[in-house]
Order: C-alpha cells, then sequence, then structure tokens
C-alpha cells in the first residue's frame, strides 16, 4: 500500500505543529521519521494514523493507494499500530492479546475460531514466543512484550503498520534485535511500515528511506546511505553522528585560530568546519595541510575502534576521533599524550540566510 501525503500542515492552538508538508511513501518500504524531540514526528505518524485532523485546507490529502483516506476513521484506515508503551491486556493471556483484535470484529469479517487459532499461533511462531501462549504480559520481559504487540498489530493484516518509537523503553541488546526483527517481518509480509525514533543509528539501520525532520518540517528524505553522504544542510549533518567544529579566520586558503591552522579554500573572513571523528587521523607530526595539535584527555576502546577525546585552546568544545587499534597502539595513545590531528576531510556550510537555500549549502 502505498501512502500518498499532500500539504498537510497542523496547528495546536496558536502554534504550529507541522508545516505544509507532502510526502510520498512507496508501496511496501519502510520509512523510519528521525528528528529531536518537538519536531513533528508523532504528529505526523498520527496524521497518517487518522488519530489526529491536519488543518483544513483544500489542498490537504492522504491517500492510501488510490484512497482518499483524508476523512476516513482511524478504524477504516486498516493500520497496525505499535507503540512505546507495550499496552497489552494484562489480564488476558499472550494468546488472547494477540487474537483480540480478530475476535472482535464484526461476525460477518471475523474469522472462525479454528482459523483465528492458526493465525496466531503462525504469528507467535514468526516472532518465536510460542512458548509463552498461555504466559501473561507481566510475566514477560519487554522485549518479548514488544514482540507480542508486533504479533497483535499484523494479527488483522493490515497494509500500513505504524510504531511510535516502538522500542524507545528497552536496553540497547534488545533493541538491537527487534530492529532485526521488524525488518524481517516487514520484509516477508510485505506491508508498508512508518516508524518514529529519535536514534539516527535506529533509523539509518532500519529504513529503506529517513525522513528527517527539525521544528515541523521535513529537512530531508534520502537513503541512509545518502543521507549519511550528503545531507542537505547543516542541521542534517549535525543530526547524523558526532561533529568537531572548527572555527576560525580564513586568509590566503588558510584557516586560523590559535595555534591551529588548516588549508581551506573558502572565502576570506570567520568560517567554521566541521569533522566527523573518523574524518580525523592522529599523528606525532603535523602534515602540510593540517597543524591541530593537541592533547588526548580520553581513549575509550569501543568495537573495532577506538575514540579518542582531544582538547586544545582552540577548541570550543573537544573534539573526538575514532582510530583503529593499531593506530592507538602504534601511537601508544594514552591521557595526557602530545598528537597533531590531521583532518582527512571537512565539510562546511555557508551561514543560513534569507539568500542562501539549506539545498545549496555545499559540503566538500
Ligand atoms: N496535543 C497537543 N497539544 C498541543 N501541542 C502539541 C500536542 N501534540 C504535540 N504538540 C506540540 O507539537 C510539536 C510537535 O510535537 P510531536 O509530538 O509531533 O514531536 P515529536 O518530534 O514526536 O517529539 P518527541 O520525540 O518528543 O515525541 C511540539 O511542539 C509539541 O509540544
Amino acid at each position: 500500500m502505498s501512502i500518498r501525503l499532500e500539504h498537510i500542515e497542523k496547528h495546536f492552538g496558536r502554534s504550529q505543529a507541522l508545516s505544509p508538508t507532502d510526502l510520498d511513501i512507496a508501496n511496501g518500504e519502510l520509512i523510519g521519521l528521525l528528528g529531536p524531540s518537538g519536531s513533528g514526528k508523532t504528529t505526523l505518524l498520527r496524521i497518517i494514523a487518522g488519530l489526529e485532523t491536519p488543518d483544513a485546507n483544500p489542498r490537504t490529502r492522504i491517500l492510501f493507494g488510490e484512497r482518499d483516506v483524508t476523512r476516513v476513521h482511524v478504524r477504516d484506515r486498516r493500520i497496525g499500530f505499535v507503540f512505546q508503551h507495550y499496552a497489552l491486556f494484562r489480564h488476558m493471556s499472550v494468546f488472547d492479546n494477540v487474537a483480540f483484535g480478530l475476535t472482535v470484529l464484526p461476525r460477518r469479517e471475523r474469522p472462525s475460531s479454528g482459523e483465528i487459532r492458526t493465525r496466531v499461533l503462525r504469528l507467535l511462531e514468526m516472532v518465536q514466543l510460542s512458548h509463552l501462549a498461555n504466559r501473561y504480559p507481566a510475566q514477560l520481559s519487554g522485549g518479548q512484550q514488544q514482540r507480542v504487540s508486533l504479533a497483535r498489530a499484523l494479527a488483522l493484516k493490515p497494509e500500513v503498520l505504524l510504531l511510535d518509537e516502538p522500542f524507545g523503553a528497552l536496553d540497547a541488546k534488545v533493541r538491537q534485535e527487534l530492529r532485526r526483527w521488524l525488518r524481517h517481518l516487514h520484509d516477508e509480509l510485505g506491508f508498508t511500515s512508518v516508524f518514529v525514533t529519535h536514534d539516527q543509528e535506529e533509523a539509518l539501520e532500519l529504513s529503506d528511506r529517513v525522513v528527517v525532520m527539525s521544528n515541523g518540517r521535513i529537512e530531508q528524505i534520502d537513503t541512509p546511505e545518502a543521507l549519511y553522504r550528503s545531507p542537505a544542510n547543516r542541521f542534517v549533518f549535525e543530526f547524523l553522528g558526532d561533529v568537531n567544529l572548527l572555527e576560525g579566520e580564513v586568509r590566503d586558503g588558510v584557516l586560523t585560530c590559535g595555534d591551529a591552522q588548516l588549508k581551506a579554500d573558502l572565502p576570506e573572513g570567520r568560517q567554521e568546519l566541521l569533522l566527523r571523528p573518523h574524518e580525523i587521523e592522529l599523528a606525532t607530526t603535523p602534515d602540510e595541510s593540517s597543524h591541530l595539535p593537541a592533547t588526548v584527555t580520553a581513549v575509550v576502546p569501543v568495537g573495532a575502534e577506538v575514540r579518542v577525546e582531544l582538547s586544545a585552546d582552540w577548541m570550543n568544545e573537544p573534539w573526538l576521533a575514532s582510530v583503529r587499534h593499531e593506530q592507538a597502539s602504534q601511537l601508544t595513545l594514552a591521557r595526557g599524550s602530545r598528537v597533531y590531528a590531521r583532518a582527512l576531510t571537512w565539510h562546511h556550510y555557508p551561514a543560513p540566510s534569507a539568500s542562501v537555500q539549506p539545498s545549496l549549502a555545499a559540503s566538500y
């Protein structure tokens, strides 16, 4: 089921939660709505669901496939929901929770009890909870409860599955596992999914395309790879990962800040550069394009890499470099080590002004 949103705007009283927004979601896509708190993600999701009404405007339309559902009640939109807080019925077993939506269907749509049983058992098998069918929600872990929520949402064979921070209340390992679940079920059952998250990693890992939002606006819609490679503006760049800032005066193609210098072919005057932690190399000497002396303040091994925190008078905030383990041990990095950061690459976005559109921002 494809979804098309045209001119969706929403005010709560006088405050605007969503600027007029258009969005096209293809049949079978898994879309992540990503943005900081208050950026309008949940409002957009609730409008797709029919739980919230967009501002009245003749141009506003919500289409599910060819069907105009702008004024269709939530109950008739054929949507499955999963929310952050499991909202399972506490007095019902896992089996009955999953079966619930089917058992309350009007008689002529309701499958026979045999069919309901088969469908529920199949769903429990898919989320690998068959052995817990007779348990009650309070007897399950958070991750298991959320799997029951998923199975329950899928019982009615929705064409659209909407998830609001579905894994938000769970710990990192369980979140990781549930992401795989969701991706797997989504691909196997072929529905269209939209989920809300403020977790960049989750959005990038799970989505076919990510919709990045801020202040009630869509900043960029792209595949995770394209988003990370070519952020449309500085907001997206900063929101998608750790960033180190270097602010200084550019003269004759060199940016200077205290005793830091970096070759930068930019207009003369005050400029700010951004570098990701993996775009910095550490060395015992400067190189011809950068002179960025710093002191190591922390060395933290994280998985396949080592995160090194750096400080220097020329930095406003400490920098973070991620280096390979071999490099860290070659340089015998420890707190207090003196090193030179080398910029492998950097990014620059012109300061926003009325004359500069975000899409024109340059990234080198
Ligand atoms: N029912 C409401 N009444 C008044 N204002 C609301 C209501 N719901 C949302 N808002 C406001 O609309 C804006 C967008 O909220 P929304 O919940 O969509 O953001 P969000 O990106 O989902 O944030 P979070 O990640 O914190 O849930 C916020 O400024 C919020 O305070």
